[in-house]
């Protein structure tokens, strides 16, 4: 009677199964556009279960404002994703980490390298010098524009992070990182992996076992993930010994801690784990543009009338240039690179209008659904930068995307106002140099490409059809 009495006070949510409550429900992909028909028949909160674990779905800005942001002291903790840290090795990130000391200690770090402005003033002659490189790959092989977006992106990461130059398109540490990502992707995606999160046990399978398969991938990633997250530090420690070392964020941890004598192998594998992980808002870019090559023109007439033709757009133009921050915003808007965030998790029971929300239970936010809000954009689906000029200091912002793409509360991303610099700076300098048209096939026709994003929580890219051999 009182389990099934309190259970009458959760949210409302599709009718569970026994044993394997709404997982039968759960889609493999494409779980943010499930959570938005839920969302049609039961709210802007909605109750699940997966098999034992309770779920909250999120997919209205203002509960997630209300539970994530007002009640950050209870919300702020992290599932265990006993796959991802136990099994694959990403337990010394954390992004994954539950909410704690450890926690705190690595969080407070990366706010001084990438939440100050003075830090963030600093990286500008980095990020001049890769815009420039990025600038010049573009014109030389305009058809690879998805490897240098994900070059610049990196290089500027392993600067900042290790004090680390790139050194060509086929760098080992890019190599290494990109290889480390893909497969934690590759066997993350197995359904016999997600069952882990649920079933602890099923990670001591042996890996020999016959239809453990997914346990031999589990080992060759947990391999590549250790390599990414050990070899680079290495480096930068023999280079602060040796007193060679550029300025970095981990070198002057390091620094810091060996002048101190703090310098133990638990501080060591937490400044290995706050060093690891924009390329999907340039890409996204690309196709917006070539979807509509009106809004391009408009961005060059107006670099071309405030800027001129004599240099490229530096981060002081930026209150001067109002179409291309519309730009910014819509393409946040229309593909946000992380639609379901990063999952949050209750450390208490709460009580939300009503209804009773347990102690333990996961957070999914529904980013994308909050990206659709037909009340401040209307058609969401249309590509539309216009939605946003002409609008009043506070309507604008009450509509700007960046106030939720990034999460939520006390784990909102560290990163964000880095990812936001370098997609403008990416942005202008490609609108300030070159045209992009689209790509012709044999016959001389224009290909359109379709506007197809692939799913995925943490990862998002635009499907685009690779260009033909036309260079633009
Ligand atoms: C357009 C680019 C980016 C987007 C859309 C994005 C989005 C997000 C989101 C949605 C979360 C989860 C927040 C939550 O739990 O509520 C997150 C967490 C995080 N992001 Fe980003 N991010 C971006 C770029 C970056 C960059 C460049 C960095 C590194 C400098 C970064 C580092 C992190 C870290 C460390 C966390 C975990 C924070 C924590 O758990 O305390 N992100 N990000």
């Amino acid at each position: 009677w009182w389990s099934k009495n309190s259970d009458r006070r959760l949210p409302p949510g599709p009718r569970p199964i026994l044993f394997l409550g709404n997982v039968h429900q759960f889609p493999a992909e494409f779980q943010h556009k499930t959570f938005s028909e839920w969302r049609k028949q039961h709210g802007d909160l909605v109750f699940a279960r997966l098999f034992q674990s309770k779920a909250i779905i999120v997919n209205s800005l203002c509960v997630a404002q209300d539970l994530l942001e007002k009640r950050s002291a209870v919300a702020s903790d992290r599932p265990p994703m006993i796959f991802l840290n136990d099994v694959l090795g990403w337990d010394s990130d954390f992004g994954f980490m539950r909410y704690g000391e450890r926690w705190r200690m690595q969080r407070k770090w990366t706010h001084l390298a990438f939440e100050k402005q003075a830090a963030l003033k600093s990286y500008s002659p980095v990020q001049y010098r890769e815009r420039a490189k990025l600038l010049s790959a573009l014109l030389k092989h305009p058809k690879d524009y998805r490897e240098h977006y994900q070059r610049f992106a990196a290089a500027l990461i392993m600067e900042i992070t290790y004090g680390y130059t790139l050194v060509s398109d086929d760098d080992e540490f890019f190599r290494r990182t990109q290889h480390a990502i893909q497969l934690t992707l590759n066997v993350g995606g197995a359904a016999a992996a997600s069952l882990i999160d649920f079933f602890p046990i099923i990670k001591h399978v042996p890996a020999w076992l016959p239809g453990a398969g997914f346990m031999r991938d589990a080992l060759v990633a947990r391999k590549a993930v250790r390599e990414h997250i050990d070899i680079p530090y290495n480096a930068v420690k023999y280079d602060v010994i040796s007193g060679q070392a550029k300025s970095s964020f981990v070198s002057s941890l390091i620094a810091q801690h060996l002048k101190n004598d703090t310098l133990t192998p638990y501080i060591e594998e937490e400044i290995k784990g706050s060093a690891s992980g924009l390329y999907i808002v340039l890409t996204t870019f690309i196709l917006a543009m070539v979807l509509h090559p009106d809004v391009y023109k408009k961005a060059q007439e107006e670099i071309d009338q405030v800027i001129g033709h004599s240099r490229l757009p530096n981060l002081e133009d930026r209150e001067l240039l109002p179409y291309i921050e519309c730009i910014i915003k819509e393409l946040f808007r229309w593909n946000p690179p992380s639609p379901l965030g990063l999952p949050h998790s209750l450390t208490e029971d709460q009580e939300y209008n009503g209804y009773n929300l347990p102690g333990g239970a996961i957070v999914f936010t529904n980013i994308w659904q909050m990206t659709q809000d037909t009340e401040f954009y209307p058609e969401p689906e249309k590509f539309r930068p216009e939605r946003f000029q002409k609008m009043d200091n506070d309507t604008a912002k009450r509509t700007d995307p960046r106030r939720f793409i990034f999460g939520f509360g006390r784990r909102i991303c560290p990163g964000r106002h880095f990812a936001d610099t370098n997609a403008w700076l990416g942005i202008t300098s490609i609108v300030a140099t070159l045209d992009i048209c689209k790509a012709r096939d044999i016959n001389n026709n224009e290909i359109t490409p379709g506007a197809f994003f692939s799913h995925g929580i943490v990862r998002y890219d635009p499907c685009i059809e690779r260009l033909g051999d036309s260079t633009c």
